[in-house]
């Protein structure tokens, strides 16, 4: 991993995992540059500006908007140091350089960081075939999964067989807006099998309000995270119908519950040390009062389910993107096509109340109706 560099060394002390390569430096990329993007990009930088062993540049791949001033989106993070739509009054670094072409912001770059909404990474991977190093090695930072004809594929796996390359996950209770800020929280890492590699990328992300811990559980983590979503869901209904903290506190149980069982229906190799990670039980609390998902399902919920959740999405989210609505959807095909609907009613029943079939109002009732939970 790495590349050639004639630059000197000159922080020993922090080298880390690449000091034992004398002479190579990394260089990194971020792709996405939404609100946890542009978080990913900032701590990235931190790191790349103070370890010797990387190239003190990060490029964030932007996909190009048009803003309402009508300057270009990447024009004005390159002008304000500031992601004005997305991740508006914080400085990312100096060092962080927004770049439209995504060919041209991988080009040269050995470790990729993942980080668009998961409805996107089909189109990257397959304009990024034969662009990036043979020797790349990859983190996804997306919360979300593909279902393709064959199944279910996490997004890592994908990114892996489409690019040819080692791709690990970092998740966890990460409110974009609090890391901004600056604010204390914890991430996994989740590996496959080479702890040196995890290493690296605990190093690369690790700042002193942002604790990260390797985990050799790449699926674990990824489900985790990607399942997270659809419990927020459950969460914001329970809002929206004022049912309270124990009401919520039950389904958030449920939702671990079922996390649990999805992930080792997929995998049997999942750890159940991995729910107590943070990109576990705690990523679930966090989304379920802090998160878009929830907000958002809350809406509807108090709407009585009669504005749909893209257009709730549109208005109250500024071009932000849920990941719980397609994600339900995904799993509960999964669920439908191996005939285990009955046993994931709650995830079977937060699909059916975003498309429409139940009113909100059924998140709490099904547990009783089909009498299915066990105490
Ligand atoms: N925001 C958070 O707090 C947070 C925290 C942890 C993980 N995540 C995960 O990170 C991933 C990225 O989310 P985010 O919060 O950075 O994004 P976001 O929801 O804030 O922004 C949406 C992004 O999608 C981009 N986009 C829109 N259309 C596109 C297209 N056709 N192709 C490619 N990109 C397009 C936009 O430019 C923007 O960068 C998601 O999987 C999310 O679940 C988010
Ligand atoms: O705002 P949400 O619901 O997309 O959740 C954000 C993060 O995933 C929380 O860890």
């Amino acid at each position: 991993m790495g590349e050639n560099a004639t630059t000197h060394h000159t922080n020993s002390a922090n080298n880390g995992a690449n000091d034992n390569q004398i002479g190579f430096k990394s260089r990194v990329s971020v792709i996405g540059s939404g609100s946890w993007g542009s978080v990913a990009a900032k701590l990235v930088a931190f790191n790349t500006l103070n370890l010797s062993s990387f190239h003190d540049e990060v490029k964030m791949w932007v996909f190009e908007e048009t803003l309402q001033s009508g300057e270009k989106l990447t024009d004005a993070i390159n002008r304000t140091n500031e992601n004005v739509k997305y991740l508006p009054g914080i400085k990312l670094g100096k060092n962080v350089i927004a770049d439209p072409d995504l060919d041209n912001a991988v080009k040269d770059a050995n470790m990729l960081v993942f980080v668009t909404p998961h409805q996107f990474i089909d189109n990257i991977c397959k304009s990024l075939v034969g662009k990036v190093r043979s020797d790349a090695e990859a983190i996804s930072l997306i919360k979300g999964m593909e279902v393709k004809i064959e199944g279910p594929c996490l997004i890592s796996t994908y990114i892996s067989e489409q690019l040819g390359i080692n791709c690990s996950v970092l998740m966890g209770a990460n409110l974009a807006n609090e890391i901004a800020e600056e604010k204390f929280s914890e991430a996994t890492v989740g590996y496959r099998n080479n702890r040196e590699i995890a290493e690296q990328w605990v190093q690369l992300f690790t700042t002193p309000y942002f604790m990260v811990t390797p985990v050799q559980d790449v699926e674990g983590v990824e489900l985790c995270g990607t399942l997270k979503n659809v419990v927020a869901i459950a969460a914001g209904f329970v809002d929206g119908l004022d049912m309270g903290n124990n009401t919520k506190a039950a389904i958030i149980r449920f939702g671990l519950r079922e996390m649990r069982e999805f992930c080792k229906l997929l995998f049997s190799s999942v750890k159940d040390d991995t729910f107590f990670e943070s990109c576990g039980v705690a990523d679930v609390i966090t989304t379920c009062f802090g998160g878009r998902n929830r907000k958002v399902a809350e809406a509807f919920a108090r709407n009585g389910g009669k504005r749909s959740f893209d257009e709730l999405e549109a208005e109250m989210l500024q071009g932000q993107k849920l990941q719980g609505v397609t994600t339900v959807r995904e799993v509960y095909e999964v669920l439908r096509h191996r005939g285990l609907l009955e046993l994931f009613p709650l995830f079977a029943t937060v699909h059916e109340i975003c498309s429409g079939c139940l009113p909100p109002s059924a998140i709490v009732i099904y547990s009783e109706k089909k009498n299915i939970f066990p105490v």
